[in-house]
C-alpha cells in the first residue's frame, strides 16, 4: 500500500507502507543509530514522535524478546529507506514489520530519508502525519498547522502504581516519568532497593518512603509540562541524593532555578561525544532529546556544568554546588549505544553511602 509522509511545510514523502495502516499525527524527529531500533521504538521517551532512521536498513536481526526498554513501543510512527525483508538473528522472535501491525504503529519505506534529515536539520523538527499516498498534502498540512504538539505523553507513559524490586543495597525511589528498563536494569545490578513511584508523587510521599536516594527518569515531551514534578525536586533537593538523567536532568536544572528551552533538532543517536570537564575526558553516548538546559539561565543558580556535547557545546550534565545532586542529559544506561557512563550509577552509589555517613550538608 502506497503511503505517504506529510509535513507541516506541505513537504510530501510517498513510500510503500509497513506494520499498521493507521494514519497519525507526530512531532518528526530523525535518529543517527545503525543498531538498537527495537529499543528506541519501546523507549516511552519517543511518545508522541514520529522517527526517521537516518542509517537506510533497519529491522535486518527482527525483534526479539529482550531488547524492550519498555513493554510496547512508544512511537507514533517509523519512517525508514528500507526495512529488511529477511532478518537474521538467533534470538529473532520476529520481524520489524510483524511487530509494528500487532501493536498498531505505522510505519513508511522506500522514503527518502537523507532528503527528510537534512529538512528536519535545516527547518528543525517539524509536525507530520502519515496518510495514504492519494491524500492532498496541501490540506493536510494546513491540519498540521494547526495541530497543538501533545503535552501529556507523561501521564501516559509513566506508572499508574508504586511497585517494587527489592535488593539488599540502598533504598532507591525511581521518579517514573517514562523510565526506561536500562535504567531499572543498572539498579537491579548494583542491588539497590527501588521502589518505583508514578510521576506526580510528591515529595512527602516519597520521603515516607524513606529513600537513600532519589532517581529522576528519562521521559517524553517537555519537561515544563510536569509543573507539579519541579516542584517535587525543589521539595527534595537537600533532604535526600539526587540523580537526574536526561528529562530529570531538565526538571533538575528547572528546581533548581534554571531554565530549559527547546532545541531545533535535538540530539538522537548513540554516539555523541561529550567532555567531563572535571576529568578532561570524553565519552560516546546514547542520546535522545529534543529539550536543553539553557546555558545562560545557570547565572544565579547553585549549579555547575560537569559535561558538554562536542558536537554543539550544549549543556550534558550538571551538578548542586550546595546540595548532593546531579544529573546528565544523556544515557548512562545506554540501551541502546555504548556503556561508557555506566560509573555514574556508582557515582550516585557513593553520593547515598557519603550523604548516609556525613548527613545533609549545611545549605
Ligand atoms: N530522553 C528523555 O528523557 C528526553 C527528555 C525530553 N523529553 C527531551 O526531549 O528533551
Amino acid at each position: 500500500m502506497r503511503r505517504q509522509l506529510v509535513l507541516e511545510n506541505g513537504a510530501s514523502f510517498i513510500g510503500e507502507g509497513f506494520g499498521s495502516s493507521s494514519e497519525v499525527n507526530g512531532e518528526v524527529v530523525f535518529n543517527t543509530g545503525m543498531t538498537g531500533y527495537q529499543e528506541l521504538i519501546t523507549d516511552p521517551s519517543y511518545c508522541g514522535q514520529i522517527v526517521t532512521m537516518a542509517y537506510p536498513l533497519i529491522g535486518n536481526y527482527g525483534i526479539n524478546r529482550s531488547d524492550n526498554e519498555s513493554a510496547r513501543p512508544s512511537i507514533s510512527g517509523l519512517i525508514v529507506k528500507e526495512v529488511a525483508k529477511q532478518p537474521s538473528h538467533w534470538q529473532k522472535d520476529k520481524t520489524l514489520n510483524e511487530w509494528l501491525e500487532e501493536y498498531d504503529v505505522p510505519g513508511i519505506e522506500g522514503i527518502d530519508t537523507r532528503r527528510l534529515t537534512k529538512m528536519i536539520r535545516e527547518y528543525g523538527t517539524l509536525r507530520g502525519r502519515i496518510v495514504s499516498a492519494d491524500a492532498d498534502p496541501k490540506r493536510v498540512a494546513e491540519t498540521l498547522k494547526v495541530w497543538p504538539l501533545p503535552s501529556d505523553q507523561i501521564s501516559r507513559v509513566s506508572t499508574k502504581s508504586t511497585y517494587v524490586t527489592p535488593g539488599p543495597g540502598p533504598r532507591v525511589v525511581l521518579v517514573d516519568f517514562g523510565a526506561k528498563q536500562g535504567i531499572l536494569r543498572e539498579c537491579i545490578k548494583r542491588r539497590f532497593d527501588v521502589v518505583i513511584v508514578p510521576y506526580q508523587t510528591t515529595a512527602e510521599d516519597i520521603m515516607k518512603l524513606n529513600p537513600d536516594g532519589v532517581l529522576l527518569s528519562n521521559g517524553p515531551g517537555d519537561p515544563k509540562s510536569v509543573p507539579e514534578a519541579i516542584e517535587t525536586v525543589r521539595h527534595l533537593l537537600g533532604k535526600v541524593p539526587i540523580f537526574g538523567i536526561c528529562l530529570g536532568h531538565q526538571l533538575f536544572a528547572l528546581a533548581s532555578g534554571a531554565n530549559t528551552v527547546k532545541m531545533r533538532f535535538g540530539h538522537r543517536g548513540v554516539n555523541h561525544p561529550v567532555k567531563n570537564l572535571k576529568s578532561g575526558k570524553f565519552v560516546i553516548t546514547s542520546q535522545n532529546h529534543g529539550f536543553t538546559v539553557e546555558k545562560k539561565s545557570l547565572s544565579g543558580t547553585d549549579l555547575e556544568i560537569t559535561h558538554v556535547a562536542i558536537n554543539d557545546g550544549t549543556i550534558e550534565g550538571l551538578h548542586h554546588l550546595k546540595y548532593p545532586a546531579f544529573s546528565v542529559q544523556y544515557h548512562p544506561e545506554a540501551s541502546p549505544g555504548p556503556d561508557d557512563s555506566q560509573d555514574l550509577f556508582d557515582a550516585f552509589l557513593n553520593m547515598m553511602e557519603t550523604f548516609k555517613k556525613e548527613g545533609a550538608p549545611l545549605a
